[in-house]
């Protein structure tokens, strides 16, 4: 019988920006799929998204929208074209138009933090109580996310410590990739966040995925095994 405090790291493959990645990530264990509906290299539309979910079914894992100060009329319409699970507000969004789209829809809210140093953890405070979950990210100049750069992972601790006492996910994203996954797994994050990091000629990589979930499933069963 399965233990009931066996810890696995949740783990998030974003940046889906085609029916062929999609499909690929599909087939990975992740727990979520993640499609930027924001300016990037890596933006979808909702219609196509809502095509390749139709053709594929994504499984048991939960799609999560990424959008950058964009309008909740914007949102919702994803909303209402995608069955998204999540909608993740990577931008500078603020407590009161987090609230008035959780007023309006009945996804799941996750607000992104970029990380810039220890008191960093501090704006997540008036977002407590209305967010369902949180994601760290690095902010790069202008670029908000799918940078391919990482932040102090020894702050992680005090992301940890947040979400322990209210009680809301978080996941660790930018610049984790095969290499340097081995130095973030012994701060055993509760999840982990990939883009750039599982992408070969700017396609998501099978092996890069499949890679990141053995060593991800390696390390939760040393960690349960403690
Ligand atoms: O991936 C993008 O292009 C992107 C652009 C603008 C905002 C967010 C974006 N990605 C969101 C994610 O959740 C990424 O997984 C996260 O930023 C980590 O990216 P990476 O450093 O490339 O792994």
């Amino acid at each position: 019988m399965e233990s009931l405090n066996v810890f696995k790291t949740k783990v998030k493959f974003c940046g889906n920006k085609s029916l062929e990645d999609y499909e690929a990530s599909v087939k990975t264990d992740a727990d979520y799929l993640g499609f930027v509906f924001a300016r990037s290299k890596r933006q979808v539309t909702p219609d196509q998204v809502a095509q390749w979910v139709a053709l594929v079914h994504p499984r048991n894992k939960r799609l999560v929208g990424i959008f950058v100060n964009q309008s909740k009329e914007f949102i919702l319409h994803a909303i209402r074209t995608v069955p998204l699970d999540v909608v993740q507000c990577h931008g500078d969004e603020d407590l009161t138009f987090i609230k008035d789209l959780k007023a309006e829809s009945d996804v799941d809210i996750w607000k992104v933090i970029h990380h810039e140093d220890e008191s960093t953890v501090d704006k997540l405070k008036p977002f407590l109580g209305t967010i369902d979950g949180f994601v760290v990210d690095k902010k790069v100049g202008n670029q908000y996310g799918g940078t391919g750069t990482s932040f102090n992972w020894g702050h992680i601790p005090l992301y940890d410590k947040v979400s322990c006492e209210n009680d809301i996910p978080y996941l660790i994203a930018g610049g984790i990739n095969v290499e340097t996954l081995q130095e973030l797994l012994p701060f055993s994050p509760q999840g982990i966040d990939l883009s750039s990091g599982i992408e070969e000629n700017f396609a998501k990589s099978e092996e890069k995925m499949n890679l990141i979930e053995r060593m991800v499933r390696e390390h939760d069963k040393r960690t349960n095994t403690r």
